[in-house]
């Protein structure tokens, strides 16, 4: 017997939209790009044909229309995997929930998730300028202390040498992307781990006016190998959109334009123009051209 979901636990607003993202199912396009910066979300719609739908509540600005003939919402979440939890939950929802009954539907639909965020490399070789598709997103927040999944058994070992490597008292995970999206729209970019911290500055080992507690972070994560599994680079949200992913049953593919070299300490000043260049790209590779 499905369980009816109660009014506190899915809200729907009295306009019949779903809370925090204020939208309705026939809102949302089957293919979602999503973006940290609400401001990014014109970046992409500017290369629409059209518009249909524009709203915003919060940090989350939504715009859906056609690129090419091919339907796609384009959205901004905000930073952190805490926004990630919100922005997925509620994303399956409007497909995977009936929001009269308030019951799962029968059939379950999956979409497909890119994000299109900044980041910064922790390797020499991966300079500013580069467009790098994540494998894998590996967590260094505990927001998987509050779901179980499965994981594999690299998935597993990966975290474990992390753990003990950065002497963590709790877990990290580590969960693969889709492999559909990441021969899609992965398609000419580096292909890396993505280290998905809880913070901009002590988490990814930058230190300002405070001391982070692993200074020596990035020295530690580079030396970590797993059967030829290496980390890449630092953002925010990667490991949580592919945990949630794969909780909910989508297909999510984390696309990183690097803006910053933590080794070399350049930061670009075109960031603007690579998120650009990786945005058309991946327009490109979502209409297949
Ligand atoms: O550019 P976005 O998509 O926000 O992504 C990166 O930039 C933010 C930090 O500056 C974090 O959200 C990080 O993940
Ligand atoms: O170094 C960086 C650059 C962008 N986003 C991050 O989280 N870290």
């Amino acid at each position: 017997m499905k369980k009816r979901i109660p009014e506190s636990e899915l809200i729907i607003n009295p306009d019949g939209s779903i809370y925090h993202l204020n939208l309705k199912p026939e809102h949302l396009a089957s293919t979602v790009i999503a973006v940290g910066d609400p401001e990014r979300v014109q970046k992409v719609s500017q290369y629409f044909d059209s518009i249909e739908f524009k709203i915003s509540k919060r940090e989350f600005v939504t715009h859906t229309g056609y690129y090419k003939g091919k339907r796609i919402t384009a959205i901004s979440t905000g930073m952190g995997t805490d926004n990630i939890e919100i922005f997925m939950t509620e994303l399956d929802a409007l497909v995977n929930v009936d929001f009269k009954t308030r019951l799962p539907k029968d059939e379950h639909t999956c979409l497909d998730i890119i994000r299109i965020g900044t980041s910064g490399s922790m390797r020499r070789e991966i300079p500013a300028g580069s467009l790098l598709a994540s494998a894998y997103g590996i967590g260094l927040d505990t927001l998987m202390a509050f779901y179980k999944t499965e994981y594999s058994s690299l998935e597993e070992r990966v975290s474990k040498a992390i753990q003990k490597e950065l002497d963590l008292s709790f877990r990290p995970y580590c969960i693969q992307g889709s492999q559909k999206l990441l021969e899609q729209v992965g398609k000419g970019l580096i292909i890396g781990n993505t280290v998905t911290c809880p913070g901009f500055f002590g988490p990814q080992g930058r230190e300002v006016r405070v001391k982070p507690a692993i200074p020596d972070i990035i020295e530690k994560l580079g030396t970590i190998e797993v059967e030829g599994f290496q980390l890449t680079n630092f953002e925010m949200e990667t490991a949580g959109y592919y945990a949630m992913g794969r909780l909910l049953g989508h297909e999510v593919m984390s696309l990183n334009a690097i803006i910053a070299n933590r080794i070399t300490h350049e930061f670009s000043n075109d960031a603007y123009g690579i998120v650009d260049r990786l945005i058309q790209q991946t327009l490109e590779n979502i209409v297949g051209t």
